[in-house]
């Protein structure tokens, strides 16, 4: 697991930002505040990733140079997932993208707490691809976990990546348990989930605070 609050840096400057009730107020400061921490977990799980070397022809000479060894997926959950993914997609900017709409519906019983509505699914192929999996907030884990499943039909991936802003230690036990081959890229992990199942302090309503109440 990284987790990017572990050492004091700018991030935590923007998480600070996404927080602060007040700040929240500007739209587009949050919306650019989920691509910055998407910018900067991107950079750090590509150093985890495997290169090839090529030469590249400079007007000078060549110059050796790497490029990645296997195409990227990004995958991301609506809508709250959209302003991180831009993150990612800036800095993976050859990657093939995949969406899914699910939200986290009614209460069924008090054991499974609540379902994970999932209504619309599209990815391309997935077989041997680096797969990351971007949602903002890793609550429950139960929106992740049923969002993997669903994306294996479109083949096995090589490798797969969660990435959230933040999340919750119930959230990041239950991805750890279910789907322990998955590497975690955190922003910051929080205290706990209240009774309504959101993250403590967390920041709120990721998706309403980027694109309006529901
Ligand atoms: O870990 P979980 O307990 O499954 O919860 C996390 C999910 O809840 C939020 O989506 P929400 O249902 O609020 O939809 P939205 O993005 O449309 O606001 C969030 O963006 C995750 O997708
Ligand atoms: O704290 C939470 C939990 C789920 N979804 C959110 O947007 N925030
Ligand atoms: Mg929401």
């Amino acid at each position: 697991m990284f987790l990017l609050s572990q050492k004091p840096s700018i991030a935590d400057h923007y998480l600070a930002e996404l927080r602060d009730v007040n700040g929240q107020k500007d739209r587009m400061r949050f919306r650019r505040n989920m691509e910055r921490v998407g910018e900067l977990l991107a950079y750090e799980l590509s150093k985890t990733l495997t290169f090839k070397t090529e030469k590249v022809q400079t007007p000078l000479g060549q110059a050796s140079s790497r490029s990645l060894l296997q195409p990227v997926v990004l995958a991301t959950i609506l809508r709250a997932g959209l302003p991180f993914h831009q993150g990612f997609l800036s800095i993976f900017d050859r990657a093939d993208n995949a969406f899914i709409g699910a939200y986290r519906g009614h209460h069924i019983n008090a054991e499974e707490e609540f379902t994970v509505e999932m209504d619309y699914i599209t990815s391309p192929d997935l077989t041997g691809k680096i797969l990351i999996l971007i949602d903002p907030m890793l609550a429950t884990g139960r929106s992740m976990e049923k969002v993997y499943h669903a994306l294996l039909r479109f083949g096995i991936p090589s490798q797969t990546h969660i990435a959230s802003v933040i999340a919750s230690p119930e959230g990041v036990d239950y991805l750890q348990k279910r789907i322990p081959h998955c590497r975690l890229w955190l922003g910051a992990i929080d205290q706990k989930l209240n009774e309504q199942y959101y993250i403590v302090p967390g920041l709120g309503d990721a998706g309403d605070l980027a694109y309006g109440e529901k």
